[in-house]
């Protein structure tokens, strides 16, 4: 399967019914610099059910990482972070450090790039992997070590693995590592922040596909965080694009990537056309210009410096988000609004 490839994850929509497993309102995350304030993320809404996929794309600087990290409380002290993180309908802004430090393994993991170097460098793998097991969870030394196997055939490294120590392995090998001990408590949701880009094409096609089995068999909700659309698309049911902050378009991930209602959105796909994709054919390549200085934002949408298709009115008229059908929404005067979609989240 290559990493484009469509995963078990991709197809399955949860239960409607169900309550949101992830549920982010008007989240606002403020770095203070030597520059000044850092406006990194602005309003941002997102739900995710149990056993769904949703992927959040955007040029790099656009806030996916700062969005990742806050919703298990990783940002750096100091940083102001507003609106509401609930996991499990629990909230994650208000919840006591134990509280957030069982969530942290067992309803919640995180695997970002360069997790890797997060490595203990004098402790063998198996060891590594085993302490978290141990710690949250009432298991017998012989039945944290039967799990750690399971999880590096998971990840597919051979379980004689577990004896070796960080610096034995690669750098693809070790960021296996790091989902095997993402996955070692059963989260009930992963974010995957670019978890699997540093990885050649073989490995990454086949821990996607690993994170597509568990979301499918397991119910596990999975947020992967990639500036590459098509493998989100490929992988996840419902894709996000970021821009400067915000949110620009929400809606199932084909449709955002075959059919973008958004400009930059448009701009995203055609720098990642899929191979013998007819309708990628005849895009805009590329996109001129750099994403704005989040301390220096443009008037109106923050797109329109750069936007191929402006209007006189996007340098003064800010574009929340509109609704574009029943599982759309997009942030463009050129989209048709069929309602408010303010806080929607499709
Ligand atoms: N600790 C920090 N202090 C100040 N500013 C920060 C900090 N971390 C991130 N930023 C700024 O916040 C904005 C969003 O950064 P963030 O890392 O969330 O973006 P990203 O989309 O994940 O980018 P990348 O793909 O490169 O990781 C950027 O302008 C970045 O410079």
């Amino acid at each position: 399967m290559s990493p484009t490839s469509p995963s078990p994850a991709s197809p399955a929509a949860p239960s409607p019914t169900s309550a949101p497993l992830l549920d982010v309102r008007d989240l606002a995350i403020t770095y203070h610099g030597a520059r000044g304030d850092i406006p990194a993320v602005r309003g941002v809404n997102l739900t995710l059910q149990p056993g769904d996929t949703l992927g959040i794309a955007g040029e790099s600087g656009c806030g996916k990482s700062s969005l990742a990290l806050a919703l298990l409380r990783l940002l750096p002290a100091g940083t102001t972070v507003e609106g509401q993180i609930r996991i499990d309908d629990e909230d994650v802004l208000d919840m006591s450090w134990g509280r957030l430090r069982a969530l942290r393994w067992a309803g919640a993991s995180i695997v970002f790039q360069g997790a890797m170097h997060a490595l203990n460098p004098v402790h063998r793998i198996g060891r590594q992997i085993a302490e978290p097991i141990l710690l949250h969870e009432k298991v017998s030394e012989a039945e944290a070590n039967q799990r750690v196997d399971e999880l590096l055939t998971q990840v597919g490294l051979p379980t004689w693995r577990a004896r070796s120590y960080p610096h034995e392995l690669s750098g693809g090998q070790r960021q296996r590592i790091m989902i095997a001990m993402a996955l070692a408590c059963s989260p009930r949701l992963i974010i995957a922040d670019e978890a699997t880009t540093a990885l050649d094409v073989m490995i990454q096609a086949q821990v996607l596909e690993l994170l597509g089995t568990l979301v499918a068999e397991r119910g596990i909700a999975l947020l992967m965080i990639s500036h590459d659309l098509s493998v989100l698309s490929a992988n996840c049911r419902r894709l996000a694009v970021m821009y400067a902050g915000q949110v620009v378009e929400l809606g199932p991930a084909g449709k955002v990537f075959t059919d973008p209602l958004h400009p930059y959105s448009g701009a995203l796909a055609s720098a990642f056309p899929s191979v013998g994709d007819p309708a990628a054919r005849g895009r805009p390549r590329g996109l001129g210009g750099d994403p704005p200085d989040p301390a220096a934002l443009p008037s109106g949408c923050p797109f329109h410096p750069r936007c191929p298709v402006v209007l006189p009115e996007c340098a003064s008229t800010p574009v929340p988000l509109r609704a574009a059908g029943p599982d759309r929404v997009a942030a463009c005067l050129r989209v048709e609004s069929t309602a408010d979609a303010t806080r929607s989240t499709p």
